[in-house]
């Protein structure tokens, strides 16, 4: 029985008491900033995710989200600070090449090739993995069987998305890297999104989403990044200030 918190360990209470340390989590970021051609994108970031958790990743345009999400699929380094996986800092090579066989990416630039088929863009990368049998439950589940030999370049924005998505669950890796997965989806679509993010998360997956438009994502953290650029000042703003008085 847990009894209680004391710094880093959880105090059990039995006979004979002992300490246990909680786990590592599975994700940390620590005291993380990031910089792009000498600008301050990201500044003393601090998350920690556990097995099952889910972070929301939300703010204006250009706040940083998409970098964020960028950097912790290792495509850009932090200036500052420290990306650990399981204790270990994920820059480091032998560290990330396991790493990066843990994500599954979603993102604006979709990665579907126009002349493969809707099946065989999700079977190529099944086959990468070394993985088979997943593809055509995927596109079911998705809602995307009846077009499966279809090639990819019929399909609309909405089915694009549905088409990562069903890849996403048929490659099938535990850490989920989703940028503005909701961008043109019907509400269908969205419920099938917020479905496979649950699913996900009771088999001890990792959700990090960066998105603007609103999901139903049980017991997630919320991290709001600020704007970049404060606004600049209008003339309402002095007249309210009352520098003009
Ligand atoms: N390749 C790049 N090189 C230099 N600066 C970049 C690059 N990509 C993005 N940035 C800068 O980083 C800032 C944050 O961009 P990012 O795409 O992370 O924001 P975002 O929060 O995802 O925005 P949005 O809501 O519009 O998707 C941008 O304003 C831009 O100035």
């Amino acid at each position: 029985m847990i009894c209680g918190r004391v710094d880093r360990y959880i105090v059990l209470c039995d006979k004979s008491p002992r300490l246990t340390r909680p786990p590592i989590p599975r994700i940390l970021l620590n005291n993380v900033s990031c910089m792009r051609n000498a600008q301050q994108i990201l500044r003393h970031v601090n998350v920690s995710v556990h097995d099952g958790g889910a972070l929301v990743l939300t703010g204006a345009n250009g706040s940083g989200k998409t970098t964020f999400l960028r950097m912790l699929a290792g495509f850009s380094r932090p200036s500052a600070g420290e990306i650990l996986w399981n204790g270990h800092d994920i820059t480091q090579s032998g560290i990330f090449h396991q790493y990066k066989l843990q994500l599954g990416w979603v993102s604006l630039k979709d990665a579907i090739k126009d002349k493969f088929t809707v099946l065989e863009n999700i079977q190529w990368f099944e086959v990468l993995e070394g993985k088979q049998g997943r593809s055509i439950p995927a596109l079911e589940l998705m809602g995307l069987a009846r077009l499966a030999k279809e090639k990819a370049r019929m399909l609309s924005m909405g089915q694009r998305k549905r088409l990562q998505l069903a890849r996403l669950l048929a490659i099938d890796r535990p850490i989920w890297l989703l940028d503005e997965p909701s961008v043109a989806l019907d509400d269908e679509g969205v419920k099938l999104l917020e479905f496979i993010i649950a699913e996900h998360r009771k088999k001890g997956g990792i959700v990090l989403v960066a998105t603007h438009l609103p999901l139903q994502i049980e017991d997630a953290m919320y991290l709001r990044l600020p704007p970049r650029f404060p606004r600049r000042m209008t003339l309402v703003d002095m007249l309210d200030r009352g520098d003009w008085a």
